[in-house]
């Protein structure tokens, strides 16, 4: 039995030839950053390279742009800039060099980059650049995965958005709101009943109950960000909450849409259903920066053969075994 991509399950088997921006391949010296999710970040990555075989066709975009602050000049607000190179971010990653043109000029997209490519901090300049902080309404929606994650997103987008210290005092701050679960977000209920923040970072399942509770409007969001979307994809619960989200409870003609990922399997078949099911405008675009640099040569593929229910206990301790580095591990019932 062979594996089968999770958005496979999801989508139709057929593929039809769409259009595109491809990206030049280029590699980068980014590294992800080791944490609580370093498990999560380990499968993605592991998920990276076992779609090797769907890299998009190159296509060169000669591209003068050095530093980040002249890519986003005229469209992220000067204090946001100011902000992001205190905390480091100057020259452009290869995905940000990429995307933030396109994503300026509007377009829903497909960001597809290895973890720690600097993905976040992509939508993220969007985002800041979008939202309009005098008016009080959720502008821009951020959908995650995990809460480790979404904790890692909102932290970033607090460091870029702080008001600055000289801002007017009837200047309105940019506020981020963590709607993750483990939490009994009532004093998020009441926060969004006071004054709704700007941008909300939340898991699926906080959201489908704030929504569904009529507790939050989503009817003047412009950015909808779904990281992590191969992870989405995995669970039929999720798909439906999110097909609803991006399908009912929001247009696609009102706000940006975009899709984040590490691995985005039958790439194609994924942007043709976007458009197909009216999840992104029909000029959405796939964004794709892959690493050319080599596996290393230290890195050794592993078969652990374990009952199902045992599969995460035994992934976790075989990392725990093996450098985080040094091996891509295949747990699972059998091996075909
Ligand atoms: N332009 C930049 N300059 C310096 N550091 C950067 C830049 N962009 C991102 N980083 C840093 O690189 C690290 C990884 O970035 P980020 O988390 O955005 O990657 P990602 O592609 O979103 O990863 P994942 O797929 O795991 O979500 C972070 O520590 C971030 O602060």
């Amino acid at each position: 039995m062979s594996s089968v991509p999770a958005i496979q399950l999801c989508y139709p088997s057929w593929v039809s030839p769409v259009s595109f921006t491809g990206v030049r391949l280029r590699s980068h010296n980014f590294c992800s950053v080791p944490g609580p999710s370093s498990c999560r970040r380990k499968m993605s990555s592991l998920r990276s390279s076992m779609a090797s075989s769907l890299v998009t066709e190159p296509v060169e975009v000669e591209n003068g742009v050095e530093k980040l602050r002249d890519l986003c000049s005229g469209r992220v607000p000067e204090h946001v800039l100011c902000r992001m190179e205190e905390v480091g971010f100057v020259s452009p990653t290869d995905i940000q060099r990429e995307a933030l043109p396109v994503l300026f000029s509007g377009k829903d997209c497909i960001l597809h980059a290895q973890t720690g490519s600097g993905k976040t901090l992509t939508y993220l300049l969007l985002i800041l650049s979008v939202v309009n902080t005098q008016r009080s309404a959720i502008q821009a929606l951020i959908v995650v995965p995990t809460r480790e994650l979404g904790m890692q997103v909102s932290k970033v987008a607090r460091v870029l958005a702080a008001k600055p210290s000289t801002a007017e005092l009837e200047q309105k701050p940019c506020t981020v709101m963590a709607l993750l679960d483990g939490g009994l977000l009532s004093r998020q209920k009441s926060w969004i009943k006071a004054e709704p923040p700007t941008i909300v970072v939340a898991t699926l399942d906080s959201l489908c109950q704030m929504i569904e509770k009529h507790i939050l409007k989503l009817d003047m969001m412009k950015v909808l960000v779904v990281d992590e979307v191969d992870f989405m994809f995995n669970s039929s619960k999720h798909v439906s909450f999110l097909r609803k989200l991006l399908t009912s409870y929001s247009s696609k003609n009102s706000r940006q849409t975009i899709f984040a990922s590490a691995s985005v399997p039958q790439h194609k078949r994924f942007l043709y259903d976007c458009i197909q099911q009216k999840w992104t405008k029909s000029d959405a675009v796939h964004v794709h920066v892959s690493s050319v640099q080599p596996l290393p040569s230290t890195l050794q593929h592993k078969y652990v053969i374990c009952k199902k229910s045992e599969r995460h206990e035994t992934l976790l301790r075989l990392l725990q075994l093996d450098s985080p580095d040094s091996c891509i591990v295949f747990v699972g019932e059998q091996v075909c």
